[in-house]
């Protein structure tokens, strides 16, 4: 199957710091790709390359055949790839149904247009009923939501999770996996980054594994839970 996502041998480096070392892995389209790692280990630097918030110091990032250095996060964008924030800053002075409509803007000046994009984002991850709440006021749960909600609208074909679940019950997370598992029926192409570990075995069909900006290994989530080379970057962190 032909590919949607090539990391080709990428590094990024801030001063002597290999924050990224010559990482490479390839995405195929409608896969759930987790990349997971130890604190540090160079999994949000990565996300920054693939988006254009950072060029990579070597090697390449290839969107649909596409190379993607070089490019500005809203060109990446514009092109179908885009990225959720660890921290969530919705526009608080604004309502759920404004937030999501900049994202929709990045493909319409239409604001009919737009409001009808947000409207069927907002259904998909079900707060329709608080379209005309101001964001500000959400709790931490609604407000990752409303993050997926605003990049959905810009209609990616492919989108980078970064800890959606992070500081969530049980309970919300459980409603972020459905909402991610949702999101791969309809045909989204998905890279997760996920501290909670059963999490990310149960949505990915792949896995990534980062340690000190290196690709520690790659494959299905029962090859890496035991992987003792994983196993063992993980009980350093648990021990340090
Ligand atoms: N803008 C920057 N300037 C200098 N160093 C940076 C910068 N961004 C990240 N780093 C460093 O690069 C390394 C990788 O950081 P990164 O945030 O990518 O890791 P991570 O795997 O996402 O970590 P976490 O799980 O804690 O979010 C760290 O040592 C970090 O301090």
């Amino acid at each position: 199957m032909a590919t949607i996502l090539d990391i080709k041998h990428v590094s990024k480096f801030f001063g002597g710091l290999a924050a990224n070392s010559d990482v490479s892995f390839s995405m195929e389209p409608g896969m759930i790709m987790g990349l997971i790692g130890p604190n540090g280990a160079g999994k949000t630097t990565l996300f920054n390359c693939i988006t254009g918030f950072y060029p990579p110091s070597r090697g390449d990032v290839m969107f649909k055949g596409v190379r993607m250095n070089g490019l500005q996060p809203n060109q990446v964008c514009h092109l179908g790839m885009v990225r959720t924030w660890q921290k969530v800053r919705p526009l608080a002075k604004m309502t759920v149904l404004d937030n999501v409509m900049v994202g929709a803007l990045a493909r319409t000046a239409s604001l009919k247009v737009a409001r009808d994009v947000a409207m069927a984002q907002l259904e998909v991850v079900r707060m329709t009923r608080k379209a005309s709440f101001l964001a500000g006021g959400l709790p931490i749960g609604e407000r990752k939501k409303l993050e997926v909600a605003r990049v959905l609208a810009t209609q990616p074909e492919l989108l980078l999770l970064d800890e959606v679940m992070g500081g969530l019950n049980p309970a919300e997370s459980e409603e972020i996996i459905q909402l991610i598992l949702d999101l791969r029926k309809r045909g989204l192409t998905q890279m997760v980054i996920e501290h909670d570990m059963k999490a990310i075995m149960r949505i990915s069909d792949r896995i990534v594994v980062l340690n000190s900006g290196e690709k520690l290994a790659e494959g299905a989530p029962q090859e890496i839970v035991n992987n003792k080379a994983v196993v063992a970057a993980y009980l350093g962190e648990e021990v340090a």
